[in-house]
């Protein structure tokens, strides 16, 4: 291993020539929460006792990688595993699908006891818990689930619905630590319907049965995630993007947000452009930062342009503490650990390189106009040693230097995901 200390006072001098502070970037970075998705560990399977754990509702894991977790404890040991290497806060994001109970319980039936080892685990590891309605999956997912035209059917998602926000205010409890719920649906349609505001407002009138069931629930903020399309919706779906962000503008309250997932939007739109709009008429944000490869295919998020815009465009914005920043990937062709920590890693990286920007700088050459510079800064960034001082941040954090951390996950695989079957 090279001198990490070294390189670090390399960096610092560097960046201080542009009056950047690194130990400022490195604690806000280190201080900004990262929601990490517990799906990842299993293929997205949850641990509901039922035969069929298929995976439905367009969304698709590819990859038959040996070693996936078959229940809660495994589940938490990998995630343990991964959490060592990740630096920073981490908050651990479960979908109802992982509740925990002897017998089946179905989605309407789902209730904080069956959370409570989560609970218990969370709180001996200090992580707050971030949670998720699982409609999908389903028998009664099939056609629609909150826009059903079958009131039967629709009732039973607005159960679950409520259930999950009472969840998610024990989670509240139990951490001390705000819970964000999401609620992503997948209602839509394979061809562009004739009628295609009905399905719409019947999903807004759920949604408002379930806050208005639910108003006396604390610790939560409501994140309503819109989508493009899914295989078997490719030419329509309910919560799209207008809608769910007419929803959560409209419902005026400060707990019901827009949640942004880098893969559910046409493929050369991206969400790093939409910031600065929505952020003048909205406080929080939910993202869901994944990796879309030509689709919503969720593969394992990079340290790529977009990650770093996304991050960049926060910083920029002065809203990276205002965002509730949450990890969305489900790649089922490599370790799953290994997933994990690369992604989360990524992201915690592209938000450490951001920090590491002299924006107040930069945007007071733009406010000379005075763009030749401007650019000159922008692109001078993008090669700064920003990884000498990740390197030094995660020696700091104990969380593997460079790619320390790889034997280590090979170490548990060879001993302990090679015996699964
Ligand atoms: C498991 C899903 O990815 C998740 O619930 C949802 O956020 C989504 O992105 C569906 O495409
Ligand atoms: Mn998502």
């Amino acid at each position: 291993m090279y001198d990490v200390k070294q390189g670090y006072e390399a960096a610092k001098a560097y960046y201080a020539q542009f009056g950047v502070d690194v130990d400022e970037a490195i604690k806000v970075a280190n201080e900004t929460p990262i929601s990490m998705h517990c799906w990842q560990g299993d293929d997205v399977a949850g641990l509901e006792k039922k035969e069929d754990t298929s995976l439905t509702g367009g969304i698709q894991t590819t990859g038959n990688y040996p070693g996936k977790a078959r229940n809660g404890e495994e589940l938490r040991a990998d995630l343990e595993v991964a959490m060592k290497y990740i630096p920073g806060e981490i908050k651990v994001n479960l979908h109802a699908s992982y509740l925990e109970a002897d017998t089946f319980v179905d989605r309407n039936e789902v209730a904080p006891e069956h959370f409570k080892k989560w609970a218990d685990w969370a709180v001996e590891k200090g992580v707050g818990l971030d949670f998720n309605p699982t409609y999908f999956s389903h028998p009664l997912s099939e056609k629609a689930t909150l826009s059903s035209a079958d009131e039967e059917i629709r009732k039973f998602w607005i159960q679950h619905g409520i259930n999950c926000r009472r969840i998610g205010q024990y989670f509240y409890e139990r951490t001390g630590k705000t819970c964000v719920i999401n609620h992503w649906t997948p209602d839509g349609d394979k061809e562009f319907p004739i009628d295609t505001v009905g399905p719409r407002l019947r999903m807004k009138d759920s949604y408002d049965q379930i806050f208005e069931a639910t108003k006396d629930v604390v610790g939560v903020m409501d994140g309503i995630e819109s989508k493009v399309f899914g295989i078997g919706a490719e030419s329509y779906t309910v919560g799209s993007h207008e809608f769910s962000m007419a929803y959560a503008l409209n419902a005026r309250k400060d707990n019901i947000i827009m949640t942004l997932d880098t893969g559910h939007f046409h493929p050369t739109e991206v969400v790093s452009a939409k910031l600065g709009a929505l952020y003048a008429f909205v406080d929080h944000i939910l993202l869901h930062v994944s990796r879309p490869v030509r689709w919503d295919s969720d593969h394992v998020v990079s340290f790529d342009d977009e990650t770093r815009a996304i991050m960049e465009e926060l910083v920029r914005l002065n809203r990276l503490q205002d965002t509730y920043i949450a990890t969305d990937f489900f790649d089922a062709s490599i370790n799953r650990i290994c997933a994990w920590t690369i992604g989360l890693r990524n992201t915690r990286k592209a938000m450490l390189a951001a920090l590491l920007q002299p924006v107040d700088k930069m945007k007071e050459l733009e406010a000379t106009g005075d763009v030749s510079a401007r650019l000159a800064f922008k692109e001078e960034f993008k090669a700064a040693p920003f990884s000498l001082v990740w390197d030094y941040y995660c020696a700091q954090q104990n969380a593997g230097v460079s790619l320390d951390w790889l034997e280590e996950v090979k170490a548990y695989e060879a001993e302990i995901l090679k015996v699964r079957s």
